[in-house]
């Protein structure tokens, strides 16, 4: 990696390292995300995905390295974390002003296909709706850099499909730098524009995605599936 502008870089992170007693999960990683670039990070189980994560939202220290970001800092976790008694307005808006919180929650919710639902409760969403005030909670703040770690996970094929969708319009629109963690290599190549693989502490490799041709995506996916392990005959047509 060259050198980066942090002007125009949601995050960058230099030399990051984190160890849990004598093991090293984090060994001195860097990378740099840009602003409205959404990068999905992929990586065998164990391989240090949520402890890189954590660093970058502050929940936990590193024990080496930098982490500038440019603005503020959003997650979006794979259960929705809304709170039961709390309408659906004062999720999104929690923690600010309560008449500028109230109009910019009903607009998040608005952006998310929840326009009305101000007064509701998270008891009577379904997931997928569920996951979507989580978004807007998340949005609201208009994070310079946005964590996703698995939250569509846990979602229908097709509820998953529509928030593909959505997310895509959100990131378009209000232009945070992304960080999705995910298992999902078609999700990965669905959504992102550039796609990285960790690997021994480290970013191991960086695709560009953005661009990539449909005759491409078949390769590419048989790639990152060996990257993570998997070698199957004809991966394109699995
Ligand atoms: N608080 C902790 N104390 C000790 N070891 C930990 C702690 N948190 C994570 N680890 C270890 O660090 C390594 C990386 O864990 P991490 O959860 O970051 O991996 P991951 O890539 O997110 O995994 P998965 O894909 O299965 O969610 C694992 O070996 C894990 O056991």
């Amino acid at each position: 990696m060259g050198e980066f502008s942090p002007n125009s870089h949601a995050v960058v992170v230099r030399g990051l390292r984190r160890q849990y007693g004598e093991r090293v999960v984090i060994d001195g990683l860097d990378l740099a995300i840009g602003t409205g670039e959404f990068v999905a990070l992929l990586g065998e189980s164990g391989c240090g995905k949520t402890t890189l994560l954590r660093a970058l939202a502050g929940l936990d220290e590193a024990d080496d390295g930098t982490i500038e970001s440019t603005g503020e800092i959003a997650v979006v976790f794979q259960e929705h974390r809304l709170m039961a008694w709390l309408p659906l307005w004062e999720n999104v808006a929690l923690g600010m002003n309560t008449a500028t919180g109230r109009v910019l929650a009903q607009n998040a919710l608005g952006e998310v296909g929840l326009a009305g639902r101000e007064n509701d409760w998270p008891l009577n969403l379904s997931g997928g709706q569920a996951q979507r005030v989580a978004l807007a909670r998340a949005l609201v703040r208009e994070p310079g850099l946005l964590l996703l770690d698995e939250p569509f996970a846990a979602l229908d094929a097709l509820t998953r499909i529509k928030m593909h969708v959505l997310i895509r319009e959100l990131v378009a629109r209000h232009h945070p730098g992304v960080l999705l963690v995910t298992h999902d290599v078609d999700e990965a190549i669905a959504i992102a524009d550039r796609i990285l693989v960790m690997r021994s502490g480290k970013i191991a490799i960086s695709l560009d995605v953005a661009r990539e041709t449909e005759a491409g995506r078949g390769p590419l996916r048989a790639r990152l599936l060996h990257e993570l392990g998997v070698d199957v005959p004809d991966a394109a047509h699995v």
